[in-house]
């Protein structure tokens, strides 16, 4: 097969501009793009200007702004494309909105990370020292925020053939990121064309096809998905068992990675860009897009792996099933610990500590360990590590101690009143010496 001449944006674009205008006559599009900072709002090739400080108008017109205005300026400010005036007002008038960018409290000086070139990935971060569980890596906030799907709304012609149409999606998608890519500080607008574009060759453009490559989904407004595009933490590559969590920040506008296993300086920092749960197959047409073939060792046996991925995401919330154990006597001490404890070991050794299913599992211990501890079977130090892990799980979503522990302990009690009850008939039951 002839290898594929590695085209510059500038060339995608040129290209793309030339075949638009042909489109653009037979069809009689007009087009008025504006460079304008405030805000501008247009649907499809025609935008309407609005000045700083005013109102969108209350149509389903594009919405650019810049946000957020006014808060953390230190942490950047994002350009972003809103489907319409609604989307804006949600994000915009959400309780608490604007906050300043999450930070660690008693962080260390240094950068926890480095970016750098990694084997067969291109570029990719790496941890600068031991990193621990919980660490917080990285907060930042996305050079640029667009819808997940293809914006455009071009009335077609009945005569035009579906390449044209594509041509011209693709076209007009471009030139409303074009636009805002043109409102970004110069060095934000140079280091979103600096990031990797694994959309060369498909007809998309750079722009969007840098979107497209780098992306991570970050909220939805009005129904609407909507993907950001950020400088340092899309460097980070994929794996199906990522050694991060992420979780979107809708006040700060900004994204936080946590360490969810202990990571060696120098070992890659990776996350995942298709559910890691899904079997091998799905994750390999997910991940066709970026032009990756992942050779992680659950790719590379996907038989065994498969399995494993299977039993973990079926691990459903045993909450009742804990309390009935508790409170049944009848049972064995030991009837949930072992498969609990198990399918812990499992998922770790599979590298899926960042899944729902992990944290799930880590609460049915912190339960069973608090039965246990009452029964007499085990001590406290059990039941802590688990409820200190679980608890650390939850604020990686920027939910509050208090309130992790709020959830906690209520269920807690639920167990703990059972398993009293278990002891004391126990107690009743046992024969007495005398
Ligand atoms: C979001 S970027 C990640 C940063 C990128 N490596 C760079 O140089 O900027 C996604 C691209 O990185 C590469 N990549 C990410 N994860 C990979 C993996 N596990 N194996 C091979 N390539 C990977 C692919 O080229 C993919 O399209």
């Amino acid at each position: 097969m002839a290898a594929k001449v590695e085209k510059t944006n500038e060339e995608i674009f040129r290209q793309m501009e030339e075949t638009s205008i042909k489109l653009m006559e037979e069809f009689k599009i007009q087009d008025s793009t504006s460079k304008s900072r405030g805000y501008i709002c247009g649907g499809g090739f025609t935008y309407k200007l609005v000045p700083v400080g005013q109102p969108a108008p209350d149509d389903d017109s594009l919405v650019y702004t810049t946000q957020p205005q006014g808060c953390d300026p230190e942490a950047g400010m994002v350009e972003c494309v809103l489907q319409n005036s609604a989307a804006k007002k949600e994000l915009v008038e959400y309780p608490g909105y604007p906050a300043p960018i999450p930070r660690e409290a008693d962080s260390p000086a240094s950068c926890p990370y480095r970016i750098v070139e990694i084997p067969s990935k291109g570029l990719g971060m790496v941890a600068a020292r031991d990193l621990h569980f919980g660490e917080l890596i990285i907060s930042e906030r996305p050079l640029m925020i667009t819808p997940q799907r293809t914006i455009h709304s071009i009335k077609w012609m009945d005569s035009a053939t579906p390449r044209q149409k594509q041509e011209a999606v693709y076209f007009e998608s471009e030139k409303i990121h074009k636009v805002a890519l043109e409102r970004m500080e110069p060095e934000d607008k140079e280091a979103y064309m600096q990031l990797y574009n694994s959309h060369k060759h498909d007809g998309s453009g750079p722009i969007v096809g840098i979107s497209r490559t780098n992306a991570y989904g970050v909220f939805a407004l009005q129904g609407d998905e909507y993907g950001g595009v950020f400088k340092d933490a899309s460097r980070i590559n994929h794996s199906c068992s990522p050694n991060t969590f992420r979780h979107f920040d809708r006040l700060s506008l900004s994204m936080q990675m946590y360490a969810v296993r202990e990571i060696k300086e120098g070992e890659e920092i990776t996350a995942h860009y298709c559910d890691p749960l899904s079997p091998y197959a799905a994750r390999r047409k997910a991940l066709k897009p970026y032009g990756i073939r992942c050779d992680c060792p659950a790719c590379l046996n996907p038989a065994k792996s498969d399995k494993i991925r299977y039993r973990i995401s079926c691990v459903k919330d045993a909450i009742p099933a804990i309390v009935k154990w508790a409170g049944n006597p009848k049972l064995p001490d030991d009837l949930l610990l072992g498969p609990s404890l198990e399918l812990l070991k499992l998922m770790e050794d599979e590298g899926l500590q960042a899944s729902k299913a992990y944290e799930r599992v880590l609460y049915h211990l912190f339960l069973i360990y608090s039965a246990l501890t009452i029964i007499g079977t085990y001590e406290l130090s059990e039941m802590n590590i688990y409820q200190h892990k679980w608890i650390q799980l939850q604020t990686f979503r920027l939910c509050t101690r208090e309130d992790a522990c709020v959830q906690l302990l209520t269920d807690a009690m639920q167990v703990g009143f059972a398993a009293q009850r278990r002891s004391e008939v126990t107690m009743k039951d046992e024969p007495k010496c005398d």
